[in-house]
């Protein structure tokens, strides 16, 4: 397991699936310019993503090598479809940078705290479920990816206390700039140490 160096810092979105926390993150993450760390998935890419962008889009076999030798710092099932995060694009990531984030489910967030205690930050993104069945419907969503996002709805948003800091994304601008206003506090505190 890479071992974090002081001023290392994770930054860790989680909260319920169609939220908003892949766009919120990407949209600090580059006000901010932090890196974020891809997941692996065996899902089939859906025709807005892009491999390399959203996800790496591995099969079942290549995730079945990569965990048997051991490259995922941690790996779920969510649904039959396997997610991980491996170790090496971690470091990677750390190389330019003293700050990451990662977009996890709770059972993945969970995971990180144990493994890196304070040096990762949970930021919990949520919206009512009618708010989210609203744009998701704007969207023109398949009712099938619908009922795999409220599958998880109460056991996401029970999650949420053991989170430092919970952003309701009402407005998508407020969202970001409130959630930038705090990471930005990490980072300076980072900064001010450096002087
Ligand atoms: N624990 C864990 N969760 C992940 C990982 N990658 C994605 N997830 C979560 O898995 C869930 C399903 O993700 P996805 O297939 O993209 O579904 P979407 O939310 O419908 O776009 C979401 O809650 C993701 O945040 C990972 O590497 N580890
Ligand atoms: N504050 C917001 N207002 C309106 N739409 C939003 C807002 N935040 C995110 N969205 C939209 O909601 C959809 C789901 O967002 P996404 O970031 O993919 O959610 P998650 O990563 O939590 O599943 C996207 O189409 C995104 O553009």
């Amino acid at each position: 397991m890479y071992q974090l160096k002081e001023k290392e810092m994770i930054f860790v979105f989680t909260g319920p699936d169609g939220s908003g926390r892949k766009t919120v993150a990407d949209m600090v993450g580059s006000t901010l310019g932090i890196n974020k760390v891809l997941s692996y998935t065996t899902r089939a890419k859906r025709p807005a993503e892009t491999d390399g962008q959203d996800y790496h889009f591995i099969s079942e076999d290549e995730f079945k090598r990569a965990l048997a030798n051991d490259e995922f710092i941690e790996a779920v099932e969510i649904d039959g479809v396997h997610y991980g995060i491996k170790d090496k694009d971690i470091e990677e990531m750390f190389r330019d940078n003293d700050f990451i984030y990662l977009i996890l489910n709770a059972e993945g967030a969970r995971m990180l705290k144990q493994r890196y205690g304070e040096k990762v930050t949970r930021l919990f993104i949520y919206v009512d479920r009618d708010i989210i069945i609203e744009r998701q419907k704007e969207l023109g969503v398949s009712d099938e990816v619908l009922d795999q996002h409220f599958k998880h709805y109460d056991e996401d948003m029970a999650y949420m206390p053991e989170c430092k800091h919970a952003f309701e994304n009402m407005d998508l601008a407020h969202t970001v700039f409130a959630v930038t206003n705090v990471l930005e506090q990490y980072m300076s505190r980072d900064l001010l140490e450096k002087d």
